[in-house]
């Protein structure tokens, strides 16, 4: 695809992407009730201060969460995520009339959301017993910043990225550059297929992309790379489209003694990482003291035009501070060049190694790498943020899970969600991969058929893992749920159908609801620490349900939807597919890519709940089905019943229906789906 027809369909396309993102924020001018807006996921009702603080550099941290329920406090399934910009509103609604402030979401967890507020919330007499509206607000920073990226790769004549562009694009083919053979690395430890594609990395002149199916040390093995190209005296660039993968691969290369540098705004990062940010580096900079001096001279001086009376001394004055506002901005940009120059990696968002940011003081040709890790998941447009700036590219990620969220539907159809990893690789192959194949997180049997489905068969599990089960973990007994690795309980004929809702995106199911809480309490009486186990679903819906039920008796376990896990893993994962319909109906399963993460992210049991003859019309789901049927424990959702006494008197009703009264122990729904079935011909019943 040539440069210029690329641009201008991403442009149109981001365009798209854009107004279905304005038009999702100001759904409330259409009447949208806060509550819906809360079920879709944008908005956050009824939350109380629990703290206010005040964060690195001044910023105020506010510390927001729902009521507690039961002593414990659970938000609602939501996409918040950290960088978010949101606004702080009053109970009356989530309109600009109500809005209190706007600030930044630094860190989000099951049961709070943090934000650093751009005003400072003490003008604002907040009141902690009061309850406040959180709500995501459309940020247009990040589409100027892909669209800047785009018109200067249109424009792009000569510079450091011209071969790099030239085979992106098609133009020339990929090529290579001889490496000595006795490569020595730096990891030891390194599998024979992470040093393959190492020295590949090395070896390719413009591109090369690694492949690192889930578990298969995808950034141990960047690490490796960033270290031998720093050995060499070359400057690296180093991108994620995430806060959190940045922050881990600051971690993982500050370790490994590299001179890293991260940029970013200092209330989105890590604490642990603070201390390599660009803020922090500078203010231990030669130049700091001068550049504090110079301020303090600007606002002695401003005081002072405030006094004056005369107006030629105003105007001389005024253009003193002109001067000095000249030479901090000089001072500024030299020092933090300075502190750019001496780092051997600088590390930033996709769309904070932008040009309007502290990377303008650096010349345009400094790096020579670029390396940009979940590159799958990432906008195109916003990988050229940074590539723009190298010479060579690695791009590593996985193709084969969750593509980068786009909100609008025909944007995603006509291409929006092709990641570049993805079309370098339809148009070049494995001339230009290569893929990691040796996995250390899943039991070979959970490996197994993700292996076969999306990676042709070529992973293989780690001895340390290979055969690994709950039972094995320190204080956890031996019993069937924790000696099998894949655990299918089936609800088929259970009639424990999905909810049915007026909105059609999100699906629940309360009778999956039950059968999950009781492997739950099977796994966790057994021993299995909650904090060790994930509960996941495919819908927002399904997971609020989820936490409606279990969040209060076990605070630890971790309850989200499949695509807020990806890049995550636990000991156990109990997922639930909700659908469960006459006509097998099975919606946003179809996605491949949803189903391999919600599987890969299991190390030693995997329980799936869900209705097999529902799923199974899908072809990949069968696999699934197939798989864990021939190779794990298989249970009906009625064996789930066992053992749980029950006192229920059965009285045929006048219509010739059986009707039911009774106690008995949870789960009740469960017991009136099965009783439906199972007394539906003769009786009477006692
Ligand atoms: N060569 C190796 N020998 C032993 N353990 C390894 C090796 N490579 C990676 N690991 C281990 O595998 C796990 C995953 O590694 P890493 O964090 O590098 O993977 P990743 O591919 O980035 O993860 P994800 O699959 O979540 O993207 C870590 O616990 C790491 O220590």
């Amino acid at each position: 695809m040539e440069v210029e027809c690329f641009v201008s369909k991403t442009l149109e396309l981001l365009q798209e992407e854009r107004e279905a993102e304005i038009e999702e924020t100001k759904l409330w001018q259409e009447n949208v009730s806060l509550k819906d807006l809360q079920s879709k996921g944008v908005c956050l009702l009824k939350l109380q201060i629990g703290s206010q603080s005040t964060g690195l550099y001044g910023r105020s941290l506010l510390l927001l969460e729902p009521r507690k329920h039961m002593g414990v406090s659970v938000l609602p399934s939501n996409n918040f995520g950290p960088g978010d910009i949101v606004g702080l509103y009053d109970l009356d609604g989530c309109k600009p009339s109500s809005q209190l402030c706007t600030g930044v979401v630094t860190r989000i967890s099951q049961s709070a959301v943090t934000v650093a507020c751009e005003d400072s919330p003490d003008g604002l007499n907040l009141d902690t017993d009061a309850l406040y509206n959180l709500m995501k607000l459309a940020n247009d920073v990040t589409y100027k910043r892909m669209k800047k990226a785009l018109n200067t790769l249109n424009g792009y004549s000569s510079g450091p990225a011209s071969d790099l562009i030239s085979v992106l694009f098609g133009y020339s083919e990929p090529g290579s550059i001889s490496q000595p053979n006795d490569l020595s690395f730096l990891n030891s430890g390194l599998d024979e297929s992470q040093r393959q594609a190492v020295s590949f990395a090395l070896s390719q002149r413009e591109v090369a992309v690694i492949h690192g199916p889930p578990g298969t040390g995808k950034t141990t093995t960047v690490v490796e790379i960033i270290l031998q190209v720093v050995k060499r005296g070359q400057k690296v660039l180093c991108c994620a489209g995430s806060n959190v993968a940045v922050d881990n691969l600051v971690e993982r290369l500050a370790k490994a003694k590299a001179k890293v540098l991260r940029l970013g705004h200092p209330a989105r990062l890590l604490e642990s990482i603070q201390k390599h940010s660009l803020d922090a580096v500078l203010a231990h900079s030669d130049n700091t003291n001068i550049i504090a001096d110079i301020r303090k001279d600007i606002d002695k001086a401003f005081m002072g035009m405030k006094k004056m009376n005369d107006k030629r001394d105003r105007i001389h004055l005024k253009r003193e501070v002109g001067e000095l506002r000249k030479e901090l901005r000089t001072r500024e940009a030299t020092a933090i060049a300075e502190v750019l120059k001496r780092a051997d990696v600088v590390l930033a968002t996709n769309t904070g190694a932008n040009d309007g940011g502290p990377l303008k003081n650096l010349p345009v040709d400094h790096f020579d790498w670029v390396v940009i890790d979940e590159c799958a998941q990432a906008l195109e447009s916003s990988c050229w943020i940074a590539l723009l700036r190298g010479r060579k590219c690695i791009l590593a990620g996985d193709y084969k899970q969750l593509p980068p969220t786009i909100k609008s539907h025909t944007a995603a159809s006509k291409g929006l969600s092709v990641s570049l990893m993805e079309r370098l690789i339809l148009k070049y192959g494995d001339s230009v991969v290569r893929m990691l194949t040796v996995q250390y997180r899943m039991n070979s049997n959970i490996m197994t058929w993700a292996s076969e489905q999306m990676y042709q068969g070529q992973l293989v599990a780690h001895s340390s893992v290979e055969k690994h089960l709950l039972k094995d973990l320190p204080g956890v007994a031996s019993v069937e749920e924790t000696s099998t690795p894949l655990l299918l309980i089936d609800t088929a004929g259970c009639g424990l159908s999905e909810m049915e809702v007026t909105d059609d995106q999100s699906k629940g199911n309360q009778g999956e609801v039950d059968i999950v809480e009781l492997h739950i309490k099977a796994l966790t009486e057994a021993g299995v620490k909650p904090k060790d186990i994930a509960v996941i679903a495919p819908y927002n819906l399904q997971v609020d349900l989820l936490r409606q039920r279990l969040s209060a008796r076990h605070p630890d376990l971790e309850i989200k939807s499949v695509d807020g896990f990806q890049g995550r893993e636990k000991e156990a994962v109990v997922l639930t597919l909700v659908r469960s319909n006459r006509k097998g109906e099975i919606g946003f399963l179809a996605e491949d890519r949803r189903i391999n993460v919600a599987v890969t992210r299991a190390r030693r049991h995997l329980a799936l709940v869900c209705d097999t003859q529902t799923v199974q019309t899908h072809g990949f789901l069968k696999t699934l089905i197939d798989h864990m049927t021939q190779h794990g424990d298989v249970r009906t959702a009625f064996e789930y019943l066992q053992g749980y006494s029950m006192s229920a008197v059965f009285y045929p009703s006048t219509n010739g229906c059986p009707s039911l009264q009774g106690s008995g122990k949870p789960p009740w729904s469960l017991w009136l789906n099965l009783f439906e079935i199972h007394c539906s011909t003769e009786g009477p019943y006692r």
